[in-house]
């Protein structure tokens, strides 16, 4: 289960002279806990964003409380300032606990109060806490003028409350599920705005009634103390699933594979394809059908129509301005242009400052990246919107195959929270939906070349002849998807642009996502930098 990590804190005992319902009163209480407890404490939780930069201190910004009759929990919004000179906000709501069973592996401090000794946890891992809650979403007003704001959506009537636990995945903020029917998400990461994750949910489900993202239920919001809405939970319906879409390529793409590393079919008795082009699954050679397998073609058109509906929804209001579509200008091209080039700085940097990590094709694809360096940043610069006719609207914004639950036929698309490393104002944004698309793209590339090098040892076949696969199975999984993706768009008169557009928006942000991949595995997980590289080397060298 997540969060067990943390445990038994080193601290001695504190002791304060005020009862826990006035704890927040107490200075010398709160120069300890957030000097000293905290900043140990906080580093080893999973949801701590700032692992690779140093901590400087915490403040807390912020506090409110939850009561419920005598019990009160407190709600923390903790700033962390980095040596680094950048700050992170979080969302910590801490509990007493005087019964040592109820804080066996979950203990902050042990502290002794006026009144009673006993522990300061973190009350998530409080069922009564939890509880509370549940039953203050489920009976929220419409209309909540506190400064802790319950919301709940009118089209749905909470059942009582039965049940609560962790939904124990490997996640950046903390889900609790509720009588194993509906997942309220505590985020662990907060900002001075409302999070997108639950702007988009209400929007699309609740609003624009979408039906392939998970039903939105309720939210809590906070109004801090400069006045400013800080979401700090959204809760969703379960939805039933088989997975997510990333382990159901990587599973149909292994079978590709070890059929092609079977039967050694030669490459040229393939009819190759320009990227970008557009195909029906029923004008497909019946050489690709039988390569890729009618079922997983199916999938991406399938795919590629519940991509376009969720752009077509995000794209059709016209009252509610943080949804509306705009067009392209100079003030976007400004922004875009500022952002990447100093994300692509900065992956030159990691690039360089990483070499010594790397080895074999990785390195070399390393070094080629670096001395490509003037021709990617000029792509980057000269951006040109003045011929870019399409729209832009609010997006997802870190649309990946991860992102997307398989339902039996169908599927599911989840986390509206945008690109971890933006900021909040940059995730909302307007875009061109096709930034989304290229997301995906990337996405299908990811997974290719995830099988071949998770496998590559178990393969006879050349190296270079199962790349050549790769880019021909990519080929043809992308004209699958652009072919329904535009139909579909295009009935709805979403404007995507016309084709050439399309393809240089597409090869813009296929790069773009690319470059901001090889920063994100550099920093992550060094042993999938590869997988980035060779994109990037695919993409300038098509
Ligand atoms: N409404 C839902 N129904 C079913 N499973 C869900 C739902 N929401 C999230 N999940 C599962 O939880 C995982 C993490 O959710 P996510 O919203 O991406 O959390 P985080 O933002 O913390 O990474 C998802 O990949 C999915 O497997
Ligand atoms: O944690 P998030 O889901 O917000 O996204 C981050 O982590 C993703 C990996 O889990 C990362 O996605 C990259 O790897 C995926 C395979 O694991 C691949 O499908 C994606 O195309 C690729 O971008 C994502 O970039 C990062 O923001």
């Amino acid at each position: 289960m997540i969060d067990q990590e943390v445990s038994k804190p080193n601290f001695p005992i504190f002791s304060s002279n005020h009862k826990w319902e006035h704890l927040m009163d107490d200075k010398a209480f709160i120069k300890v806990f957030l000097a000293d407890v905290l900043e140990e404490y906080i580093v080893k939780q999973r949801w701590y964003g700032g692992k690779s930069s140093k901590l400087k201190y915490i403040e807390l910004s912020d506090y409110f409380r939850i009561q419920h009759h005598e019990e009160v929990y407190f709600g923390l919004l903790l700033e962390v300032d980095f040596e680094e000179a950048f700050y992170h906000h979080y969302f910590l709501p801490i509990a007493f606990v005087s019964d040592e069973n109820f804080a066996k592996e979950n203990r902050i401090l042990p502290i002794k109060l006026k009144n009673q000794e006993g522990f300061i946890i973190d009350a998530m891992h409080l069922e009564s806490f939890r509880k509370v809650v549940y039953e203050r979403i489920s009976s929220a007003l419409p209309v909540d003028k506190t400064p802790v704001q319950y919301h709940k959506s009118d089209s749905f009537e909470f059942p009582a409350y039965e049940s609560s636990r962790f939904m124990g995945v490997e996640q950046s903020n903390t889900s609790i599920i509720y009588n194993d029917a509906f997942i309220l998400k505590f985020f662990r990461r907060i900002y001075a705005d409302k999070n997108p994750d639950y702007e988009m949910s209400r929007f699309l489900s609740d609003i624009k009634e979408f039906k392939h993202t998970p039903p939105y239920l309720g939210s809590i919001n906070i109004i801090d103390s400069d006045n400013t809405n800080v979401t700090i939970a959204l809760m969703q319906k379960m939805v039933p699933n088989n997975g997510d879409a990333w382990e159901y390529f990587l599973k149909e793409l292994h079978i590709i594979y070890n059929n092609i590393d079977a039967k050694k079919p030669a490459f040229t008795d393939f009819p190759d394809i320009n990227i970008f082009e557009r195909r029906k699954i029923s004008e497909l050679p019946a050489q690709i059908i039988d390569l890729i397998g009618l079922n997983l073609l199916n999938k991406v058109s399938l795919l590629a129509q519940r991509t376009a509906e969720m752009h077509i929804a995000l794209g059709s209001e016209f009252e509610e301005t943080a949804f509306t579509p705009t067009r392209f200008n100079n003030d976007y091209a400004v922004w875009l242009k500022n952002r990447l080039t100093y994300q692509f700085q900065n992956r030159l940097n990691l690039t360089e400052n990483n070499l010594h990590h790397l080895e074999g094709y990785s390195l070399e694809l390393a070094k080629e990246f670096l001395a490509n360096k003037n021709i990617i940043r000029k792509r980057l610069v000269n951006f040109d919107w003045t011929k870019l006719k399409g729209e832009r609207i609010r997006i997802h914004g870190d649309y990946h195959l991860g992102q997307i639950l398989v339902q039996d036929d169908d599927f599911c698309i989840l986390d509206f929270e945008g690109e971890p490393e933006s900021t909040i104002r940059d995730r909302k944004v307007k875009q061109p939906p096709l930034k989304d698309v290229a997301g995906l793209f990337r996405s299908f590339h990811y997974a290719i070349y995830a099988t071949i090098f998770n496998h590559q040892e178990r393969f006879s076949t050349p190296q270079e002849t199962l790349f050549e696969f790769g880019e021909l199975i990519y080929k043809y999984l992308v004209a699958v998807f652009l072919e329904t993706y535009r139909d579909i768009t295009q009935q709805a008169n979403l404007s995507i642009g016309y084709t050439n557009e399309r393809i240089y928006i597409l090869e813009y942000c296929l790069l773009e996502k690319a470059i901001y991949e090889l920063g994100y595995e550099l920093n992550s997980r060094p042993k999938w930098t590869i997988i980035p590289l060779k994109g990037i080397a695919n993409i300038l060298n098509a």
